[in-house]
């Protein structure tokens, strides 16, 4: 694949907060057409890297091209190609739905019968009709999370960068979200997204990055990791190598064997 279409090119990032460090020297890359996972437990870096990219913050090292654009300097061309899913549904909670998109219509100049057509497709898919009218804030966590996607999406932008874009979702919407997601790659968008669920990204990615303390502990295509998976024993999966490379596999046993010990002394 050449050069022209790599969407999005991050290498040797590292991110510090005092002695804290959220992200170590982490390089990967998205194509033209791809959905890309960052998979990682709670505390991995995920969203850390997500908001370097986005240019809400600034690396200590490393350098990230997004669409051949630079996340600061770049911010408002950037704003423009880019749409973003955050992890904490909590823009514009004083609008309601409609009033949003009027808004985002404006600012984005996006006009006409084919934009009109798509939203009321989106609304419609994700149940989002009926609570087009009411505030924002008034909305199940849930529902507003499907306004945010909405609003990431209407404008056709080149890459989406979602933070744990299903959290909250229905399985419904969950399904009608992972079928926009496809429509947005066939037509040649790219999707980051972040997730601590193996099976979300083993169902929905392409490629999976897995993040540990910061760090890329492997890359792949789902087939790669399986691969990797099997070489550590012949009745291993996906899960298990997740869990093995983020430490997680004997820790959760020693866990639980102490929780258990713990609890039933209480009750002694
Ligand atoms: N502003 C900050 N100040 C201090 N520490 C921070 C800050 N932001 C993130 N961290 C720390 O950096 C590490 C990575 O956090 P980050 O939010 O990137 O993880 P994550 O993979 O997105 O986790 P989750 O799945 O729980 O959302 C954590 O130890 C977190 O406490």
């Amino acid at each position: 694949m050449s050069e022209s279409n790599i969407m999005l090119k991050v290498e040797h990032i590292s991110k510090s907060f005092e002695n804290v460090h959220a992200v170590n020297d982490l390089s990967f890359n998205i194509k033209k057409g791809e959905i890309y996972g960052l998979l990682g437990p709670n505390g991995a870096g995920k969203t850390t890297t997500i908001k370097m990219i986005l240019g809400l913050l600034e690396p200590n090292e490393g350098n990230i091209d997004v669409l051949g654009l630079h996340p600061e300097r770049d911010e408002v061309e950037l704003k423009n190609r880019i749409g973003y899913v955050s992890e904490e549904p909590l823009i514009y909670k004083s609008l309601t739905p409609k009033e949003l998109f009027n808004f985002i219509a404006s600012i984005r100049k996006l006009q006409g019968e084919r934009v009109s057509e798509k939203l009321a497709q989106y609304l419609d898919s994700l149940g989002a009709v009926e609570y087009y009218e009411r505030l924002i804030s008034t909305l199940s966590r849930g529902n507003k999370q499907k306004i945010q996607i909405i609003a990431a999406i209407l404008h056709d932008p080149e890459l989406l960068i979602m933070d744990e874009p299903l959290a909250g979702l229905d399985a419904k919407s969950v399904k009608v979200v992972k079928e926009i997601l496809e429509l947005h790659t066939q037509r040649g968008g790219s999707v980051l997204f972040s997730t601590h669920i193996m099976e979300v990204a083993e169902d929905l990615c392409d490629r999976i990055g897995i993040v540990n303390q910061g760090k890329l502990v492997a890359d792949g295509t789902i087939d790669e990791l399986r691969e990797k998976a099997q070489k550590l024993g012949p009745d291993y999966d996906l899960e298990d190598i997740f869990l093995k490379l983020t430490d997680q596999d004997e820790s959760v046993n020693e866990i639980i064997e102490k929780l258990r010990a713990t609890m039933n002394g209480n009750h002694k």
